[in-house]
């Protein structure tokens, strides 16, 4: 990103103003580059370790042409729903490098799933081995698993997105004994492969430590399982979690910090126990999508209370970015109209939905701010549009890629008909 000659900002090569007027607003704009820079990054450190790979995690941003970006970049896929499964099928991603997880897989999800034929199916409950199961033994297909794991880790992250302490719905506790009894659950069925353990200790995480512990107790974990049942299990899933700069206060490491001190941390652990070093995967999505994505709005309504504050309205909000509203989560902006004028008034920016906590940001400094301008809010590609909505039947904002001066749709904008394409009306009304 950058300012260029008009005083506006840059994506891209696009101008941010240009982009408004061409596409409307809000306007989720992708930068190119810096997904695959991301991507780059994650690879090299993960071959730099030497056995392992990369999955991008489809939750932060999904879409046919995000799929094909992915795979471009040589990146597998982690898929949580059928409705991701069903993306990266029409993008024609390639089924072995897809990974699928969640804590209720239903029937219709894990059928689609042994259909196209994916590497791997994550477990997560008693329940799915027997859908799984049979499932398999009606495709007459053997079908690789592994098992989600709470490696007991209580990350420094927001309560809502940390997953690896005992408390959470999510995977199979050790301390509790219920991870043994799954393992010997899945030895029981024919169909079913145990090809390793997975875990993930949550979202935007800021240090290495809690992935090296994570990387210990899941090693010895591995290996008690193989040494007691006699088997060759050899990849860990780490997941993913590898923190981003929202706002100043953030200090988040580079993808290879992260990457390097999980893959010593391994290297040191196996080395002090005459193991084998694992094959590892690891699942970032903040990191890869979050930083390449902006969200521009259109300055509306403006609303000067006296000793108290000054609210500036935007045409989104809450519909196309819950984040601050679910997590508190802070966002830095800039007027992308007056990107080269300094700072003049402290307001905060309001979203159009019909909540007081529909509030995109509290208290930032910005340029005087007219109706009409412009306003980029940075760091915005993950988890804002895949957790879009249309309350008050706001219709979702398009996304556009930006690369090199070239700006083209990877979503269109929905219309008024869109949003209105499902409803039906009962006979007696
Ligand atoms: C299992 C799993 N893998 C990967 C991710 C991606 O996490 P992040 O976007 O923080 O890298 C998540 C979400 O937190 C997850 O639940
Ligand atoms: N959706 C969350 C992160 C959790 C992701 C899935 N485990 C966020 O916006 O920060």
């Amino acid at each position: 990103m950058k300012i260029n000659d008009k005083g506006h900002l840059e994506i891209g090569g696009c101008d941010t103003i240009s982009l408004a007027q061409r596409f409307g607003t809000p306007l989720y704009v992708m930068d190119d580059t810096q997904i695959r820079d991301a991507c780059r990054r994650y690879v090299s450190a993960i071959r730099q370790y030497g056995n392992g790979m990369v999955l991008y995690a489809g939750k932060a941003f999904t879409n046919i042409a995000m799929c094909k970006l992915i795979q471009q970049e040589g990146l597998g896929l982690d898929v949580v729903s059928g409705g991701e499964l069903y993306t990266a099928m029409k993008a024609e991603f390639p089924p072995e490098r897809i990974y699928m997880h969640g804590n209720n897989k239903s029937y219709e999800e894990l059928r689609m799933a042994v259909e196209y034929g994916i590497e791997r199916v994550v477990i997560d409950s008693f329940h799915e081995v027997e859908l799984l199961e049979q499932l398999a033994r009606n495709y007459d297909k053997n079908i690789g698993v592994s098992v989600r794991v709470k490696p007991g880790i209580d990350a420094h992250t927001h309560h809502y997105i940390k997953t690896g302490q005992q408390d959470s719905k999510f995977g199979f506790g050790i301390e509790d004994g219920q991870i043994y009894r799954i393992i010997e659950y899945i030895l029981t069925q024919p169909h079913l492969e145990l090809k390793g353990l997975h875990c993930h200790i949550g979202s935007q995480i800021f240090e290495t430590d809690p992935y090296i512990e994570t990387a210990q107790i899941m090693l010895e974990l591995m290996w008690d399982i193989n040494d007691t049942h006699g088997l060759n299990m050899d990849e860990i899933d780490f997941g993913g979690g590898f923190g981003i700069r929202y706002v100043e206060e953030d200090n988040p490491l580079a993808p290879e910090d992260y990457i390097d001190a999980l893959t010593d941390g391994i290297k040191a652990y196996c080395d002090n126990n005459a193991r084998q070093y694992p094959r590892i995967l690891i699942e970032p999505g903040r990191s890869i999508a979050g930083p390449a994505g902006i969200t521009l709005y259109m300055v509306g309504a403006i609303k000067h209370i006296p000793d108290v504050r000054t609210y500036v309205s935007v045409d989104g909000g809450m519909a196309d970015n819950p984040r601050p509203a679910l997590y508190q989560a802070k966002y830095s902006a800039m007027i992308a109209n007056k990107a080269d004028k300094p700072a003049e008034c402290t307001v905060s920016i309001a979203g159009k939905c019909c909540e007081s906590g529909d509030m995109l940001i509290w208290d930032i400094d910005l340029p005087k701010v007219e109706a009409g301008d412009i306003l980029a809010v940075f760091d915005t590609g993950a988890y804002n549009y895949s957790m879009a909505s249309n309350y008050n039947r706001l219709p979702i904002p398009a996304v556009v890629l930006v690369k090199d001066g070239r700006a083209e749709l990877m979503v269109s904008r929905q219309s008024y008909d869109d949003l209105i394409s499902h409803d039906c009306i009962p006979s007696w009304l």
